[in-house]
């Protein structure tokens, strides 16, 4: 089986930007000449050992040049950002649990449906509470303390290959990026089998001696609640019967799936106003749920600016992925979305990446195509994404772009 590699290739930050997806267009430029670290060359070496080594080696009192985004790609001052925080829609899974027929029960999910539904086409985002994840404790615990290992510990698993099980990294899309994200990762792949059995892949990291046993009970817990919420989101969207029974059956129980978690680790920044730890940029699959802890620092694009996520204690946030917009036909949006980073708090978060397999092909679903609704996008899979970040270096298209198919001027939206 094909090993799935969620990067995606960054897209510009959007100050001009204005609801269609010109703003995914442009990654980051090289700002300015390289300059020396403070008191030390700036060696690629060391930088390509990431931030948090960068940091372990001594204090650093100003950014490093490789780190400083131009002028219209950085992110508002930090000073404004009260003003922009946005609570989400908040999803209440144990009202959708609720199938009861007749009486208040039923209207309770019929409602939660309705606001699931307007959540993912009016912001693509949405928290969910009562959701189930007991393991989201452990599995931060044992994230900070895969951080707080030695350097040479944690580089065991750094690797080039972007196809590779476990990969440990830098920036975001390391090898292209002129300008790099104040941001280390793990990148961990989960198939099927190994997050249905108790114990997990052999490639994974060995310490701390926990970190197996406790990724692998969080990777079947999102699993589950994936599941549940794909169930959720295709009723939103088709209806109960006939339709959504029949891609309910071929999206998320016949044909597997595939998963991948990925650990984000953003250091505390000493000019965090002139980087970001994650340059705007859309989720490759079907749904991300992300664990995030109460350090804001997630922005989302909405109604044509840069909003900050204010993180309800608990909740766990999931967000529509290029591969569901286009399944959608472009109803359910999967938004652009960065991450800030700040001078006082190091920040762990963890996203967990659900789609179909690699080599499934996803399409808009056939019955929300119509002569009032054309078809917005073409057939994609996976492998074809992959190309795309192999071949996208300097031609700044983001890949959901690349798959629209250009809508005649008189077709309707939605
Ligand atoms: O750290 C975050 O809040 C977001 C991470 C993210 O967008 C990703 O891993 O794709
Ligand atoms: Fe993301």
């Amino acid at each position: 089986m094909a090993i799935l590699d969620l990067d995606l290739a960054p897209t510009t930050p959007p100050a001009h930007a204005c609801g269609d997806d010109d703003h995914r267009l442009q990654r980051p430029q090289r700002h300015g000449k390289q300059q020396d670290l403070v008191g030390e060359k700036d060696d690629d070496l060391n930088l390509s050992k990431g931030v948090r080594h960068l940091c372990e080696r001594g204090a650093i009192t100003r950014l490093p040049a490789r780190y400083v985004l131009p002028p219209s790609q950085r992110p508002a001052p930090t000073a404004s950002l009260s003003s922009t925080a946005c609570r989400l829609p908040v999803i209440d899974l144990a009202r959708l649990k609720n199938k009861k027929s007749g009486g208040g029960d039923h209207g309770d999910r019929a409602a939660a449906l309705a606001e699931l539904d307007a959540a993912c086409r009016d912001y693509g985002f949405f928290q969910v509470v009562n959701h189930g994840v007991e393991e989201a404790h452990s599995v931060f615990d044992v994230a900070r303390r895969f951080f707080d290992l030695p350097s040479a510990q944690r580089s065991r698993y750094a690797s080039s290959d972007i196809r590779a099980p476990v990969r440990y990294g830098t920036s975001f899309n390391q090898r292209n990026d002129g300008v790099l994200c104040w941001r280390d990762f793990l990148k961990i792949v989960v198939d099927d089998d190994k997050a249905a059995a108790s114990s997990s892949s052999a490639a994974w990291p060995d310490a701390p001696v926990d970190l197996r046993e406790v990724v692998a009970a969080y990777a079947r817990a999102t699993r589950r609640l994936f599941r549940e919420l794909m169930d959720a989101t295709l009723e939103a969207l088709l209806g109960v019967g006939g339709h959504h029974d029949k891609n309910k059956k071929k999206m998320i129980l016949e044909e597997g799936s595939s998963q991948m978690l990925v650990v984000n680790c953003y250091p505390a920044c000493p000019e965090p106003d002139l980087t970001l730890g994650m340059p705007p940029h859309s989720d490759y699959g079907l749904l991300t749920v992300l664990l995030q802890d109460q350090v804001k620092g997630l922005e989302i694009w909405h109604e044509g600016r840069w909003v900050l996520v204010d993180p309800i204690p608990g909740a766990l946030l999931v967000n529509i992925g290029d591969h569901f917009e286009i399944f959608s036909n472009g109803r359910y949006k999967s938004v652009l979305h960065r991450v800030r980073v700040n001078s006082a708090r190091s920040r762990i978060s963890l996203a967990s990446l659900h789609s179909l397999p690699p080599d499934r092909v996803i399409a808009p679903a056939p019955e929300l195509v119509n002569d009032m609704n054309p078809r917005r996008y073409m057939d994609t899979d996976f492998e074809a994404f992959l190309r795309h970040i192999a071949s996208a270096e300097g031609n700044h298209k983001s890949f959901l772009h690349s798959r629209r198919i250009p809508e005649p001027s008189s077709s309707v939206r939605q």
